[in-house]
């Protein structure tokens, strides 16, 4: 059994019991904390927490490890509950072609994007995917993510699509950090269905589906709902079907353009509508009261020159709201949490307490994990983020590109 204390906490954030499963709205400004704190993990669990001025020491000292964190400042680690982490190659001459001057659709429409990407998965066998895969993964822990959504959509065919989920499966087992994993089979139609949608969206529902069900391989469903990609009625029809073995819907949606998939998404039960670089008070009002996640990628916006989602009119209209990474080769190349904190702050202007909210509990009810994750509370597992010294929660966000991370303790 491993148990560790760690003391002379200089903050210990997100701490407490009885939290909402989600912050909405006003609530997104405060961050729960104790100065000058302890915290206690057995197992990885957290078993108690406080002032150092409560804390009554320990009678049994035995195999304990005692961390003198002198201070450092404790955080539960960040969820990131949309990537593409498992590819095959980096996509920088697409980069190079938009300083150019081409846009991200002009680069898919003529065989870039996600058809690239697919048309290199093959490149890698399983193994070597797996391996490119976990060197990621270990990079996010390196950079503070203690839980990662990981979506197929780079396979495009039963063979491929079904190689990248069981990749998934092996980092579900071997990252040591939680895992889910979401089927993308409807990220774009490949080449030769271009002019036959049907045919690919029956090897969807007819193939891959069930297979993925068999093997047990995936936890939601997704589909990129978009001009030149899956169209409203494509969307429901292939969330309907992952609906019926198991697969809970959490779904791409105006990303360029706002088409009616936020109401079609929620209607559908999303756990998550995931990119809203566009909105439009039709959105705000389908989410209301519902128990999907607007989640809000501001790296892609960043990378790709587009708009940054309107996050701050969600939060003001009472809205939840989470924050990821949406790590990719095409629109992201970034798997860092630290920056989407930061480019939150900068860009969306959400205060430092607002995006901590997003990228913690909010973040964690986004990809399920709202009973292990996203707070410091006690019975949680979620892994801890041990800072570099920080004498306040803004300093991560601000200063940016630094990595404020000393350790992630589990
Ligand atoms: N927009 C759809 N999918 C990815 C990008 C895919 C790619 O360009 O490889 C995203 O979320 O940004
Ligand atoms: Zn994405």
């Amino acid at each position: 059994m491993s148990k560790i204390l760690i003391k002379n906490i200089h903050t210990l954030y997100q701490v407490g019991e009885d939290f909402p499963e989600m912050i909405c709205g006003e609530a997104m400004k405060h961050v729960p904390t104790i100065k000058n704190a302890f915290l206690a993990l057995e197992d990885g669990v957290i078993m108690a927490y406080g002032s150092m001025e409560d804390w009554e020491g320990i009678t049994d000292w035995r195999g304990v490890e005692v961390i003198d964190a002198e201070g450092q400042s404790v955080l539960p680690a960040f969820c990131d509950p949309h990537t593409h982490t498992v590819f095959a190659r980096t996509r920088e001459e697409e980069f190079v072609d938009r300083i150019n001057g081409l846009t991200y659709e002009e680069i898919a429409l003529k065989g870039g994007g996600i058809l690239n990407s697919a048309r290199r998965l093959g490149e890698l066998s399983e193994e070597e995917l797996f391996q490119e895969a976990m060197k990621r993964v270990n990079n996010m822990k390196a950079n503070g993510t203690g839980a990662v959504e990981i979506k197929s959509g780079y396979g495009l065919s039963v063979e491929a699509e079904l190689k990248i989920l069981r990749v998934i499966k092996r980092l579900k087992q071997e990252s040591g950090i939680a895992i889910k994993a979401t089927f993308l089979g409807a990220h774009a139609f490949p080449k030769e269905f271009k002019e036959n949608h049907q045919a690919y969206i029956d090897l969807i529902v007819n193939e891959m589906l069930p297979l993925i069900a068999k093997e047990g391989l995936a936890d939601y469903i997704d589909v990129f709902c978009e001009r030149n990609y899956f169209s409203v009625e494509e969307m429901q029809y292939i969330l309907l079907e992952g609906k019926k073995v198991g697969l809970i819907p959490k779904v791409h949606v105006n990303q360029f353009s706002i088409m009616g998939g936020v109401k079609a998404a929620v209607e559908l039960g999303a756990l998550s509508v995931d990119h809203l670089e566009e909105s439009n008070d039709e959105d705000i009002e389908v989410l209301k009261g519902s128990k999907c996640m607007p989640t809000f990628l501001p790296g892609c916006s960043h990378f790709i020159n587009i708009p940054y989602g309107n996050a701050r009119k969600f939060i003001q209209e009472g809205l939840p709201v989470a924050l990821a990474t949406d790590y990719n080769p095409g629109t992201t190349p970034c798997d860092n949490m630290q920056q989407i904190f930061s480019l939150a702050c900068v860009k969306m202007r959400l205060t430092p307490e607002e995006a901590l909210n997003a990228l913690t509990i909010n973040a964690a009810y986004a990809m399920g994990l709202s009973e292990t994750h996203g707070t410091i509370s006690l019975g949680k597992s979620t892994p801890i983020i041990l800072t570099k010294p920080i004498d306040s929660l803004a300093y991560i966000p601000y200063a940016f590109g630094e990595n404020h991370v000393d350790r992630l303790v589990f």
